[in-house]
């Protein structure tokens, strides 16, 4: 096992990564209380879900297991949430486990967050990307039809506990997905991990233990970082969001059901690129770079037909980088090094969105 620590003061917590640990991490002991609800989805209650109520015998071990989606991370899946808290007499000392991927863990720390003002929660990913990701940080959020994340909190988790065995189940596509957010971090501010990552992509593809657990490792490694830096996005931490100001308008647009997270960023932080390279901030050759890289992992380099740069540009009005009226963009100085601004040249931008929507 291999522990990262998320450095927030009194907020501060772990990050444990390894394979087995479901089953072998003293989990229970982690609890304040003697209340615990472990909550998850209907496609990961018969895989994961028995073995990790078996940690808690001798406490009030709830479950609640909630339909499988994005087009579910809403208000009224919450509700349903809140409503099992209540229903099982679950108090302010009850410590909500989130099972499953990043929809799973942004809802539940949501709903911790909450539910009597705030009460512990524990993230158990089971997703490459909520396991290099959104397990991490203390985003929380849901969704709403305008808009993406838009009613949200931050609250931290106490534990992160990543099994790097129950990757063995999830499908090809969701793999890919994660993999567009671990390429994130070299491209925002880790060279040497991109590099690292190109090298070897053959073994990642082929989903070979060891190689995985050190991209989880390293992925966890710079977010903790940025995470400690910068906790409620004041500054820095918006380069975390390299490819989302598109790629969540994409999500929006497609009514949050037919692309996954990750797809959308993989196109998001490709076109991005194209606008580095086109305002001649960054090397022309970073972005058939990128794209080669994202083909082999079979995500999309392209967005969803009929996609207009009108549309894209309502739609990214609502962006939470957005300060006064002006709409901030994580952009590439070079590799390695981002920087959200609002300072580039507009015709840059409608250049890149008319490229991609092939107007
Ligand atoms: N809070 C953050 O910092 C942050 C960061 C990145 C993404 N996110 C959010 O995370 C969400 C995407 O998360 P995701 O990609 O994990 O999607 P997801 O949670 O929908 O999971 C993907 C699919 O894989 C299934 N699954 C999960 N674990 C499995 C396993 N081990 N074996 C088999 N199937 C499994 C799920 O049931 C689901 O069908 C988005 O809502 C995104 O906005 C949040
Ligand atoms: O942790 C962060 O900060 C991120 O931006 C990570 C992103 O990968 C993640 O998708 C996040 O939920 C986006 O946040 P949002 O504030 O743009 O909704
Ligand atoms: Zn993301």
């Amino acid at each position: 096992m291999r522990t990262l620590q998320v450095a927030l003061a009194e907020r501060s917590y772990p990050i444990h990564i390894g394979a087995g640990l479901l089953d072998t991490f003293p989990l229970a002991e982690q609890v304040r209380g003697n209340q615990v609800m472990i909550i998850t989805n209907e496609t990961i209650a018969p895989l994961y879900l028995e073995r990790l109520t078996r940690h808690f015998a001798a406490s009030q071990c709830d479950t609640l297991v909630l339909p499988d989606g994005e087009k579910f991370k809403n208000l009224e899946t919450l509700e349903s949430i809140f409503d099992a808290l209540m229903a099982r007499r679950h108090s302010r000392t009850t410590t909500l486990i989130a099972l499953g991927g990043g929809v799973i863990g942004d809802m539940v720390g949501f709903a911790a967050a909450c539910y009597q003002r705030g009460v512990d929660f524990i993230q158990v990913p089971t997703t490459l990307l909520a396991q290099v990701d959104s397990s991490v940080g203390g985003k929380t959020a849901v969704n709403h039809p305008r808009g993406k994340n838009m009613i949200g909190a931050f609250h931290q988790p106490r534990l992160v506990l990543i099994d790097t065995d129950v990757l063995a189940t999830l499908p090809q596509r969701e793999l890919a997905a994660g993999y567009a957010e671990v390429i994130k971090y070299g491209l925002i501010r880790d060279p040497d991990f991109y590099h690292w990552l190109e090298t070897n992509n053959d073994k990642l593809l082929s989903r070979d233990n060891e190689a995985l657990s050190e991209a989880i490792y390293r992925s966890c490694e710079n977010k903790a970082q940025v995470v400690a830096d910068d906790e409620t996005e004041q500054g820095n931490r918006a380069l975390l969001n390299l490819g989302h100001t598109f790629g969540h308008a994409i999500e929006t647009a497609t009514g949050y059901s037919q692309w996954l997270h990750g797809e959308a960023v993989a196109v998001g932080m490709l076109m991005a690129v194209h606008m580095s390279v086109r305002l001649g901030w960054v090397d022309a050759a970073l972005e058939p770079g990128l794209a080669g890289v994202l083909a082999q992992w079979q995500l999309p380099v392209t967005i969803p037909p009929g996609m207009t740069p009108d549309q894209f540009i309502d739609l990214m009005a609502l962006d939470k980088k957005v300060q006064n009226g002006r709409l901030r963009l994580v952009l590439l100085r070079q590799l390695g090094e981002a920087v959200v601004t609002a300072d580039y040249d507009a015709v840059a931008l409608r250049q890149t969105l008319e490229a991609f929507c092939g107007t």
